[in-house]
C-alpha cells in the first residue's frame, strides 16, 4: 500500500508518529462499527485530503488483520470503501468543486452530495441510511475542534453519531510533511497561497506568503506557511469590528486582549512551607506583553484538584500555563490532571521519551517509561533549542516543568519564541496618588470605571493612613491619558 510504505521510508520521526496514532484511531473505529455504518466527511480540502489516503491505508491495514491480506487499495481499480459524503455549497471555490470530484473518481470514492446545510443534511442522511460515525479532517486549532476528542459524540441538538477525528492532534507542519512525503495531489490553490479554504465569500491567499513582485501580485505555495497557527490568516472574521465616535467599541477593545490562566501545582505551597515565585514572575511578564491573567491558583497535589482546575479554566482562557507536578515523583500528577480534565489517556510518546532518554542519560531505564507518558491525540511538544526537555501543550494548556527562576525564564523566552504568547499590544500603565479618604474617592471613581470601560481602574494603599494610589491600565493611550485627566479633574475638586 503506497501510502503506509511512503511513511515506513520517510525518516520523519514524528510524522511517523502521527501517521501511526491516526492509523490506530481508524482501526479502532473500524472495528467498533461495520464499514457500512461509516461515513468520511470529504470536501477537496487540504485536512480532508490527508484524511483520505490515512483512510485508505487504515483500511488496508485492517484488512490485513483480518487476514485479508490480499486487498490492494494502491490503485484506481478496487474502490474505496467507506461511503463518502461532500456538502456542495453554492459558494466552494470551482477548483475545490473540480478536485473534489477528480479526487473521488481517480480513488474510486462514491460521493454523495449533499446540498443541504450541514445539520439538516445529516438528518436526512441519517434518516436513509443507518450512519453511527463519521471521519473528520478536524484539527486541534480549528474552530470547531474546541472541546472535542478523537472520539466526539455529536453536540446536542444534532442528530447521533459518533465524530471521528484521527488527526485532531496533527499540526499545520504535519499535515504537509503528509501530503508531501506521500506525494498525492492536493487542490490547485493551495499552491497559490490558500492556506486554510472556506467560501469565495470569506477567503483569500494568505498574506504572509505574498510575494513582491514585478508582474503583480504573487504567492508562496501553502506549505512554505512557517507559523502553522497563522493558516487561517486569510479567512474574514465573522464578526466586524464597530466603531463608535472615533473611540473603539468594548467588543472590538476585548478583541485586542488576550487572557491566561495560571495554575501552580504544589501541597508545599499550600502547606505555607515554600512560597510560589513563578505565579508573580508569570503576572509581569504577561502584563508587559500585554496579557491580561484572569486567574491564578494553587492547587493541591492531586489529579482530580488539577483536572478541575484545568477543566474550569480551558474553557475560559486564551492559555492555561501550568507549573509544579511535572517530572516522576509520586506527588507528579500535572500531566495526569490535564489529560483528566480533557477527557483522554496517557499514553506513550516516542517523540517525548527520546528527550527524557538524552536527558537522563544511563539512569533512563525502563522504569521511567510512565514518565514518557502525555495525554493522547492532544498533545504538541514545543521544542526550542535552549530547552532540555520541550514544553507540553495540550490544547490550550501549556505545562512548564521550571521550578526555579532561571529555569523559568528559558521557557519564557521558548513560549515568545514560538509564538504561543505573541505580544498582543502592550499595556499603558499610569497611576495617580491621592491623599483623599476611600470614601470621598469612591463614588467619583465608580462614574470613571462606567465612563471608561476599557480602562482597567484600580486601587491600593501601603497602609491604612497613606496615600491611596489610583491605578490606570489599557491598551489605546490616548483613552487612558483622557482617564487620567478626568480622574485629576474629579478629585482636585474635592
Ligand atoms: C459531518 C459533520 C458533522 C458535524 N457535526 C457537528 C456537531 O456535532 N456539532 C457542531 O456544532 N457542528 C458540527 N458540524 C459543523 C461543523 O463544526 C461546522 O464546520 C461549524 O458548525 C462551522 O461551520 P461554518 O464555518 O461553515 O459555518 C459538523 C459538520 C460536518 C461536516
Ligand atoms: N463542505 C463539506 N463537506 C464535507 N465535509 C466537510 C465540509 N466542510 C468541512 N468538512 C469536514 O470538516 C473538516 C474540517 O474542515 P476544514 O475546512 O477545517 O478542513 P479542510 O477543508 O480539510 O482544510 P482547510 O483547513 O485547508 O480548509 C474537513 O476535513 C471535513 O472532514
Ligand atoms: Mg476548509
Amino acid at each position: 500500500m503506497e501510502i503506509d510504505k511512503a511513511i515506513r521510508q520517510s525518516n520523519d520521526q514524528k510524522l511517523k508518529t502521527k501517521y501511526n496514532n491516526a492509523v490506530n484511531v481508524i482501526q479502532r473505529a473500524l472495528a467498533l462499527y461495520p464499514v457500512e455504518e461509516v461515513a468520511f466527511s470529504f470536501n477537496g480540502g487540504k485536512d480532508s485530503t490527508v484524511l483520505l489516503h490515512l483512510l485508505r491505508a487504515g483500511f488496508y491495514l485492517h484488512q490485513v488483520d483480518c487476514g485479508h491480506s490480499n486487498v490492494d487499495l494502491s490503485n484506481h481499480a478496487s474502490s474505496f470503501p467507506i461511503r463518502t459524503i461532500y456538502f456542495e455549497s453554492p459558494s466552494a471555490f470551482p477548483e475545490i468543486n473540480s478536485f473534489t470530484y477528480e479526487t473521488a473518481s481517480s480513488y474510486g470514492v462514491q460521493l454523495d452530495i449533499i446540498r443541504q446545510d450541514f445539520k439538516s443534511g445529516l438528518e436526512a442522511l441519517l434518516k436513509t441510511k443507518p450512519t453511527r460515525a463519521i471521519f473528520l479532517g478536524v484539527r486541534i486549532g480549528d474552530p470547531t475542534a474546541v472541546g472535542q476528542q478523537q472520539f466526539s459524540p455529536s453536540s446536542p441538538g444534532w442528530p447521533p453519531f459518533m465524530r471521528v477525528n484521527p488527526i485532531l492532534d496533527w499540526s499545520y507542519r504535519d499535515v504537509w510533511a503528509f501530503l508531501l512525503t506521500c506525494k498525492v495531489p492536493y487542490c490547485s490553490l493551495y499552491d497559490q497561497g490558500y492556506t486554510s479554504i472556506g467560501s469565495v465569500n470569506d477567503t483569500t491567499p494568505n498574506a504572509l506568503l505574498r510575494i513582491n513582485d514585478s508582474n503583480g501580485e504573487k504567492f508562496k505555495p501553502a506549505y512554505m506557511l512557517s507559523d502553522g497557527r497563522l493558516e487561517r490568516a486569510g479567512r474574514a472574521k465573522k464578526s466586524t469590528q464597530k466603531v463608535n465616535n472615533g473611540v473603539k467599541s468594548l467588543e472590538s477593545y476585548q478583541e485586542n486582549i488576550r487572557t491566561a490562566s495560571i495554575i501552580s501545582v504544589g501541597d508545599e505551597i499550600l502547606f505555607g512551607s515554600v512560597e510560589d515565585q513563578l505565579g508573580h514572575l508569570l503576572c509581569k511578564k504577561l502584563h508587559l506583553i500585554g496579557w491580561n491573567v484572569s486567574r491564578i491558583a494553587v492547587v493541591q497535589s492531586d489529579v482530580d484538584s488539577v483536572a478541575e482546575e484545568v477543566e474550569n479554566r480551558k474553557s475560559t482562557s486564551d492559555i492555561v500555563l501550568l507549573y509544579g507536578g511535572v517530572g516522576p515523583l509520586p506527588s507528579d500528577v500535572s500531566i495526569a490532571g490535564v489529560a483528566k480534565a480533557f477527557g483522554v489517556r496517557l499514553a506513550p510518546n516516542e517523540e517525548f521519551e527520546k528527550h527524557l532518554s538524552r536527558l537522563y542519560g544511563e539512569k533512563w531505564t525502563g522504569d521511567h517509561n510512565e514518565m514518557a507518558k502525555l495525554p493522547e491525540g492532544i498533545t504538541e511538544l514545543v521544542r526550542n533549542e535552549k530547552l532540555h526537555v520541550p514544553l507540553i501543550k495540550c490544547d490550550n494548556v501549556v505545562v512548564l516543568s521550571a521550578t526555579n527562576v532561571n529555569e523559568f525564564d528559558q521557557q519564557w523566552e521558548s513560549l515568545i519564541e514560538s509564538r504561543l504568547l505573541a505580544t498582543t499590544g502592550s499595556f499603558v500603565s499610569k497611576h495617580f496618588t491621592t491623599s483623599l479618604s476611600d470614601l470621598e474617592v469612591a463614588l467619583p471613581l465608580s462614574k470613571l470605571c462606567f465612563e471608561f470601560p476599557n480602562v482597567h481602574i484600580g486601587c491600593y494603599r501601603k497602609s491604612r493612613t497613606g496615600p491611596l494610589t489610583i491605578t490606570l491600565d489599557g491598551k489605546d493611550e490616548e483613552i487612558v491619558e483622557a482617564a487620567m485627566e478626568a480622574i485629576s479633574t474629579k478629585l482636585s475638586s474635592k
